[in-house]
């Protein structure tokens, strides 16, 4: 990219639990302003307690309200804009109908019209049997519940006309890309598409005829391009943004956390928020075996330039003490008293600060894992002086971490040649706890990154041409 020291780069990360965008400055790579809004926007699923919808109203509100928030006359010099986000989901839309572009205030912004919600990564609806009915993908990725083509043939066999209502769908950040750009068709970037599934990254194809041959809805899978692409360019002024600034492909969450935050070959990535990865970059050459084997917890995600990153990504990261800090404020409003969520993550930190150790067990996988989705959490070792808010911190602190190392030991790192581990995500910059934990198990030098990184990521990845 051409920079005459004053273009910025927007990068921007559609997460969880979360929006973050940040200001990069292209000719010095510093870091010139950021921000973050929680998007809140879990809705009950028609599914039950399975299912995990979000409504992408709400998400969209949070992200124009976090652009906006960044300086005007920093917003005017974006040349460019880079998107990445949480992986795996599926919305559906209708194509040139997806969203309606209104004035706020005095700027432009986008409102979504007639989508779905977004069936995210987290959704439990397609069990074991239903997976196992469905054709046998060509990849060397499993497929798993919340994946967008397993979730896509959920509502083909279980709810056919759902699927009437829309001819477009993709990752929540891949229709941002596509209402920015105006896309006709949505654009995928072969690390959103591999986490569909019935995707093969050798060929960088989808198994269209396999597809084809059990009545998908093929015409639902958007076009795929490769990594660090332009997919078009902003067909409105958005946010003080202006119009014709060039959009890259939207590229996946974990990918840019690394791309933001490991400088050597022989770093490992540890990101904790609201799920939890630890990965590590393969070397160049590398091609993964043809099948994968469903048991194995490490996988291997497209990176940039044909590159792997071996990853275990587990399901169970800042949304289990989410789940405990929701646990406590019920329990905490059914005794008739009321205490703010920030304030209860705040004193929970601080009692697992004040105790070191414990010999109280939680395995704390209350979401399963995509190699054992059976296995459930569990707590052991349970004594009468081992109950304090303290001792349970500390243990649900300290099994999130072991539960991450026991799908990608230490050992296993040092055989691939990592001499450095890069902790990453708000989930683990914003608790002490959790940081005590990684240096307790990980025999690496650590270095903590920004709780922006994968936003951060998608702008250095704009920044760079691929
Ligand atoms: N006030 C807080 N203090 C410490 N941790 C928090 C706080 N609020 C949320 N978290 C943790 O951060 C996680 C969400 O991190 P975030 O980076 O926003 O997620 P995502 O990138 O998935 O959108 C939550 O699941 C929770 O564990
Ligand atoms: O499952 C994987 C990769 O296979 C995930 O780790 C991937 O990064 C997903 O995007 C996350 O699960 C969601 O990201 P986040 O909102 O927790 O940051």
């Amino acid at each position: 990219m051409e920079t005459d020291g004053s273009s910025l780069v927007l990068g921007i990360d559609v997460g969880t639990s979360s929006v973050k965008a940040v200001l990069l400055d292209a000719a010095s790579g510093d870091v010139v302003h950021n921000q973050s809004r929680d998007t809140r926007a879990e809705v009950q699923s028609e599914c039950g307690p399975q299912g995990k919808e979000q409504e992408v109203v709400q998400i969209i509100r949070a992200l124009n309200d976090c652009v906006s928030s960044l300086p005007m006359e920093s917003l005017k010099k974006v040349m460019r804009i880079g998107v990445s986000g949480q992986m795996h989901g599926v919305m559906f839309w209708k194509t040139n109908q997806g969203c309606h572009w209104i004035n706020s205030g005095n700027l432009r912004v986008f409102e979504p019209r007639d989508t779905s919600y977004l069936i995210t990564w987290e959704d439990g609806r397609c069990t074991m049997d239903f997976l196992a009915s469905l054709p046998q993908p060509q990849s060397h990725l499993s497929l798993a519940t919340g994946f967008g083509c397993a979730t896509i043939f959920w509502y083909l066999r279980n709810r056919p006309d759902f699927l009437d209502s829309y001819d477009a769908a993709g990752t929540i950040q891949d229709y941002v890309v596509a209402m920015l750009c105006g896309l006709q068709r949505p654009q995928m970037s072969v690390h959103n598409a591999a986490s569909w599934g019935y995707f093969n990254t050798r060929s960088k194809k989808w198994n269209i005829d396999i597809l084809r041959g059990s009545g998908f809805p093929v015409f639902l899978l958007p076009d795929v391009v490769n990594a660090g692409c332009i997919a078009g360019k902003a067909s409105y002024e958005w946010c003080g943004i202006r119009q014709g600034t060039e959009v890259g492909v939207a590229l996946g969450d974990f990918q840019c956390s690394v791309y933001s935050s490991s400088t050597e070959s022989t770093d490992a990535v540890l990101n904790i928020s609201t799920s939890a990865q630890l990965t590590f970059s393969m070397p160049e050459g590398f091609q993964p075996e043809d099948s994968p084997d469903p048991a194995e917890p490490v996988a291997y995600f497209p990176y940039f330039s044909d590159h792997y990153l071996a990853v275990a990504a587990s399901l169970n990261g800042g949304n289990v003490l989410a789940s405990f800090i929701t646990m406590l404020s019920d329990w905490i409003a059914e005794l008739g008293l009321d205490i703010p969520v920030s304030t209860l993550y705040t004193r929970v930190i601080t009692a697992g600060l004040s105790q070191h150790e414990t010999h109280l067990t939680i395995h704390p996988t209350l979401f399963g894992e995509r190699h054992i989705p059976d296995m459930l959490a569990s707590v052991s070792n349970i004594t009468a002086a081992g109950l304090s808010l303290g001792h349970v911190t500390r243990a649900l602190c300290q099994g999130i971490v072991q539960n991450l190392h026991s799908m990608l030991p230490s050992s296993r790192l040092q055989q691939s040649g990592v001499k450095r581990l890069i902790g990453s995500g708000s989930a683990l910059s914003r608790n002490e706890v959790l940081r005590q934990e990684v240096e307790k198990i990980f025999p690496f030098s650590i270095v903590y990154g920004k709780d922006t990184d994968s936003a951060l990521g998608a702008a250095m990845a704009m920044v760079k041409q691929w």
